[in-house]
């Protein structure tokens, strides 16, 4: 199944409950969130006040990307904040496979994710334990970049991966994810979208509306 996660940092912050009304509305099954420290990544993007504000206004899947480094120190709070979802990158990891036995171990989903240039063979030794693993499509830190080609080819040597091993494993795609793409990333074998730009500039309902119609061609 297509899923459709939102990314708020594109969002209107000063209407951001009316702005998670209208993408609930509109479909969205996740809400994705995108925590960044100043370090790993160059900006600074928002913490827990907001988020567990956030998470009151809207009952969908809180799907928390953290661009943060050593992202261990925070897990127990992005729990108590309502995460449904836990991404770190394997990037601001020292203990990788530690951190994802802390996400775990706190009973929320746990996803990982790879800058563009991070090869998929650091994932060998924790595939298995994965519920999602996240492909960035752009450098992150910010939104509204283009998507980077190469992305393509990665998430087909993932899906591959997977299936090999039989695992079910989700694949989430963000970052300059359009509606003019979209379909290339779905064949590639993505089936959680992010979308912050193309979802909240212009017309949130319409826009919505014209990924969720993609996804149904592709249904079964
Ligand atoms: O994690 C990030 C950026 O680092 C994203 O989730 C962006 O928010 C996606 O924005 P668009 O590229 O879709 O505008
Ligand atoms: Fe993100």
């Amino acid at each position: 199944m297509l899923i459709m996660a939102p990314s708020i940092l594109s969002a209107d912050f000063k209407n951001l409950g009316e702005d998670l009304r209208r993408i609930d509305k509109a479909g969205a099954e996740y809400v994705h969130v995108d925590v960044m420290d100043g370090e790993f990544v160059p900006s600074i993007s928002l913490g827990m006040p907001v988020i567990k504000s956030a998470r009151s206004a809207t009952d969908r899947v809180f799907d928390v990307h953290l661009m943060v480094n050593n992202p261990e120190r925070y897990i127990d709070d992005f729990v108590e904040c309502g995460a449904d979802l836990i991404t770190i990158h394997a990037e601001a990891c020292n203990h990788l496979d530690r951190t994802i036995n802390q996400i775990k171990d706190k009973g929320v989903k746990v996803g990982v994710s790879l800058n563009p240039a991070t090869p998929l063979c650091v994932l060998d030794y924790v595939l298995d334990k994965l519920d999602m693993v996240l492909i960035m499509c752009v450098n992150p830190g910010f939104g509204g970049q283009k998507y980077i080609e190469s992305s393509t080819r990665k998430i087909k040597e993932l899906k591959k991966m997977i299936d090999d091993r039989n695992l079910e494993t989700d694949i989430q795609v963000d970052g300059g994810v359009t509606v003019d793409n979209v379909r290339m990333i779905i064949e590639a074998g993505a089936n959680i979208i992010v979308a912050g730009s193309s979802v909240f500039n212009g017309n949130i309902e319409e826009n919505m509306e014209k990924f969720l119609a993609i996804f149904k061609e592709y249904e079964k």
